[in-house]
C-alpha cells in the first residue's frame, strides 16, 4: 500500500539568555546555545516518532533574552510545526518577558542547577510567571550543582526532560487527528457513546463516523486494492492457523462457508485500514474519495450486535491492525478499539505514542481469588499470584503482540515495531489460533484468535471514564502479567470462552484504597474494559493526563515517579486532590 509520508510535529527549544549587552549577554551566548543544541541531541538520539524516525527539534534562531527574540522564536515554531516547546537556560533571565506564551503547547523549562550563574532563579521567576498567567509549565532543575558550560545532563534531568518530552510529543501528535467510529453504540457500552465534546476539548481531536454499511458497500463492489488483498489472504491461509470448531454440530457452518468468512475478513482488514488512514491506490482504481481515508489516529468497530448477527466477526480485522505485522510484514500497530469503545480506544492511543508498541485491549473479566482458584482447581496460588489475579480477555480481537513471544533481555516483551525480528513476528503468529467464532454469540461467524499470555511482562492497565459533572478521569493499574500452573489456567480458562485469548494480571499492590487488594482494583475498575501498555508506563500517563487537564482518579505510581506542572503544586499538598483542583482550575485546553 502507498502511504503519504507523515509529517510529525518538532520539539522546539528555547535557548533563554540574561539580555544584558556590553558583558553579561556575551559570556553566556555560546554556553546556552549548547545546552539547547545538547538538549536537541538528547532528544534525537532517545525519542522515535510512531514511525520508528528519529523525533526531529527545532532551535530558536538566537538566544532569547527578551521579548522581541520570543516573539521571533514564537514565529518560528509555528512555521516549523512544533508542537511541544522547551525552554533551556543556564543563567538569570528575564521571566515573564521571555517566556513561551503559546496556550497549546506543552511548556518546560530547564534550569541548569550551576551557581556561577543562577539558572535555578530564572526557573523560579518563569515558573511564577507562567502559573499567574494561566499557562501551566513543568520545571526541571538537577539534585546536583554542576559546574558552567558541563554538557552532561544528569539522570535525574534527563528523566524529567524525556518523560515531559514523550507526553508533550503525544498530545502534539494526536492534536488534529480524528477517531473513527465504525457503526455505533455496541450492546450498550457507554464507551461506545462516543462523545465529541471530549476528543474536542481535551484532545484536540475530531469524531469521525461511518456507517458499517461502508465495509459491507466497499466488499461487495471490490473496493480495496485487488492486488495487495491476492497478497493478504494467501498469507493469512499460510500463517494464520484455523482451530477445531466448538460449536455445537448442528450449528456448524460449513466448510465453504468458513473459506468465505476467512476471505470476508481478510478484505475487512483491508478496508478498515483504508477507511482508518486512506489508500493511494484506491485512486488509482478510480476510488479518489475513498483514497482520502478519515486522518484517524485511532478507530473502533461496533461489531456487536446487528454487524455479528449477521455478518463474520471483527476480531480477524481488529487483532491484525492492532499487531505489529500482517502480509506486508512488521509495521506499526493500528489503534482499533473492540465494540466502539473509544474510552478504551483513547487509553490505547495514549499508550501507543508514549511506548511506540501494540496496546492489548481486554475485558477486566474475573477476578480470581486465591481462594476460589483452590476450590475450582485444588491449586493454592503462590508467589505473585497468592493474592488472585485478574483475567484479561475479549472476544479474540487483541493484538497478537499481546502472547508475549518477542523478547528483550532475555524476556518477554512487546517492542517497537523496528525492534521485533521476522522470528518474533512468526512466533506471535504461531502461538495463535484462530478459532470458528463462538456463534452463540456471533450468529455470522468470522474467527477468535486464541492464545495465553506470557507472564512475566510488566504491564500498565488504564481507561478513561466520563463522569457526569466531573468530566474525564484516568485510571491506570501498574503490574505484571504471570504464569499459572498450565492444568490451572486449562481449568479457568475453559469455565470461559476457550476460542478468546487470554492475560492473567497480577497490579502491584501498595496496601491503601484501591491497590489495597487485587479485588479492589478490580471493583474499582470503572468499565468493562482496560488498555494494557507493555511496561510501567503509569508516570507518563500521568504526565500527559496533566497536560491534557484529565485528572487521574486511582493509580499505584510510587510518588517520586510522578511528574506534572509546577502550578499543581500551589492546589495543595496532597497530590490527587490538587491534581483535581487543577484540571478543573484549567479545564480542557482546546475549549
Ligand atoms: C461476545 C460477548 O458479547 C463479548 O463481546 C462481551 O463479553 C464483551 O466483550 C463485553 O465487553
Ligand atoms: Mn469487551
Amino acid at each position: 500500500m502507498k502511504e503519504a509520508k507523515e509529517e510529525y510535529p518538532r520539539i522546539g527549544i528555547r535557548p533563554i539568555i540574561d539580555g544584558r549587552l556590553g558583558g553579561v549577554r556575551e559570556s553566556l551566548e555560546e554556553t546556552t546555545m549548547n545546552m539547547a543544541r545538547n538538549v536537541a541531541a538528547l532528544f534525537e538520539r532517545e525519542l522515535k516518532y510512531p514511525d520508528g524516525t528519529p523525533v526531529q527539534c527545532v532551535i530558536a534562531d538566537s538566544t532569547i533574552g527578551g521579548v522581541k527574540e520570543a516573539a521571533d522564536c514564537a514565529k518560528k515554531f509555528e512555521r516549523e510545526n512544533v508542537g511541544v516547546s522547551l525552554s533551556v537556560t543556564p543563567c538569570w533571565c528575564y521571566g515573564t518577558e521571555t517566556i513561551d506564551m503559546n496556550p497549546h503547547l506543552p511548556k518546560a523549562i530547564w534550569g541548569f542547577n550551576g551557581t556561577e550563574r543562577p539558572g535555578a532563579v530564572y526557573l523560579a521567576a518563569a515558573l511564577a510567571g507562567h502559573n499567574q498567567k494561566g499557562l501551566p509549565a513543568f520545571g526541571i532543575y538537577g539534585k546536583d550543582v554542576q559546574d558552567v558550560g558541563d554538557l552532561y545532563v544528569p539522570e535525574d534531568v534527563k528523566s524529567k526532560l524525556l518523560s515531559f518530552a514523550r507526553a508533550g510529543l503525544a498530545v502534539a501528535i494526536m492534536r488534529g487527528k480524528s477517531y473513527l467510529s465504525i457503526g455505533s453504540v455496541s450492546m450498550g457500552i457507554a464507551g461506545s457513546i462516543v462523545d465529541a465534546d471530549f476528543f474536542q476539548n481535551y484532545l484536540g481531536m475530531r469524531n469521525e463516523y461511518v456507517d458499517s454499511t461502508e465495509v459491507l458497500r466497499r466488499i461487495e463492489h471490490n473496493i480495496f486494492d485487488q492486488e495487495e488483498y491476492a497478497k493478504a489472504i494467501a498469507w493469512t491461509k499460510e500463517n494464520c492457523k484455523e482451530g477445531e470448531d466448538f460449536n455445537p454440530a448442528e450449528k456448524q457452518s460449513t466448510r465453504e462457508q468458513k473459506d468465505q468468512d476467512w476471505e470476508f475478513v481478510v478484505k475487512m482488514t483491508l478496508i478498515i485500514r483504508d477507511l482508518m488512514i486512506g489508500n493511494e491506490k484506491l485512486a488509482e482504481m478510480g476510488f479518489g474519495e475513498e483514497a482520502f481515508g478519515h486522518n484517524a489516529i485511532a478507530s473502533g468497530f461496533q461489531g456487536q450486535r446487528q454487524w455479528t448477527d449477521f455478518l463474520p466477526n471483527g476480531d480477524f480485522p481488529e487483532a491484525i491492525l492492532n499487531s505489529s505485522f500482517d502480509w506486508n510484514g512488521i509495521r506499526a500497530p493500528f489503534m482499533v478499539a473492540t465494540e466502539n469503545d473509544s474510552l478504551n480506544g483513547v487509553p490505547m492511543l495514549f499508550g501507543h505514542l508514549l511506548t511506540n508498541t501494540a496496546q492489548i485491549f481486554a475485558d477486566v473479566r474475573t477476578y480470581w481469588s486465591p481462594e476460589a482458584v483452590e476450590r475450582v482447581s485444588g491449586w493454592k496460588p503462590t508467589d505473585q499470584a497468592a493474592n488472585g489475579f485478574i483475567h484479561l480477555i475479549n472476544s479474540g480481537s487483541c493484538t497478537l503482540d499481546g502472547t508475549g513471544q518477542q523478547s528483550r533481555d532475555g524476556q518477554p516483551a512487546m517492542k517497537p515495531f523496528w525492534e521485533i525480528s521476522e522470528e518474533e513476528a512468526q512466533a506471535c503468529l504461531n502461538a495463535t489460533t484462530w478459532y470458528p467464532a463462538n456463534n452463540g454469540y456471533f450468529r455470522g461467524g468470522g474467527y477468535s484468535s486464541k492464545f495465553l499470555t506470557k507472564g512475566g511482562m510488566p504491564v500498565t492497565m488504564s481507561r478513561i471514564n466520563l463522569i457526569k459533572g466531573q468530566g474525564p478521569v484516568l485510571q491506570i493499574a501498574e503490574g505484571y502479567t504471570i504464569d499459572i500452573p498450565e492444568n490451572v489456567h486449562q481449568i479457568l480458562d475453559e469455565r470461559t470462552d476457550r476460542t478468546w485469548p487470554t492475560t492473567w494480571f497480577v497490579p502491584k499492590l501498595t496496601g491503601q484504597g484501591a491497590f489495597r487488594d487485587v479485588y479492589s482494583v478490580m471493583a474499582n475498575w470503572g468499565s468493562n474494559h482496560g488498555s494494557i501498555s507493555y511496561g510501567h508506563v503509569g508516570s507518563d500517563l500521568i504526565t500527559l493526563a496533566s497536560m491534557l487537564r484529565i485528572p487521574v482518579c486511582m493509580h499505584n505510581v510510587e510518588d517520586e515517579r510522578i511528574f506534572r506542572p509546577s502550578a499543581w503544586s500551589a492546589f495543595g499538598m496532597d497530590p490527587e486532590g490538587s491534581d483535581y483542583r487543577a484540571c478543573q482550575t484549567y479545564g480542557p485546553v482546546y475549549k
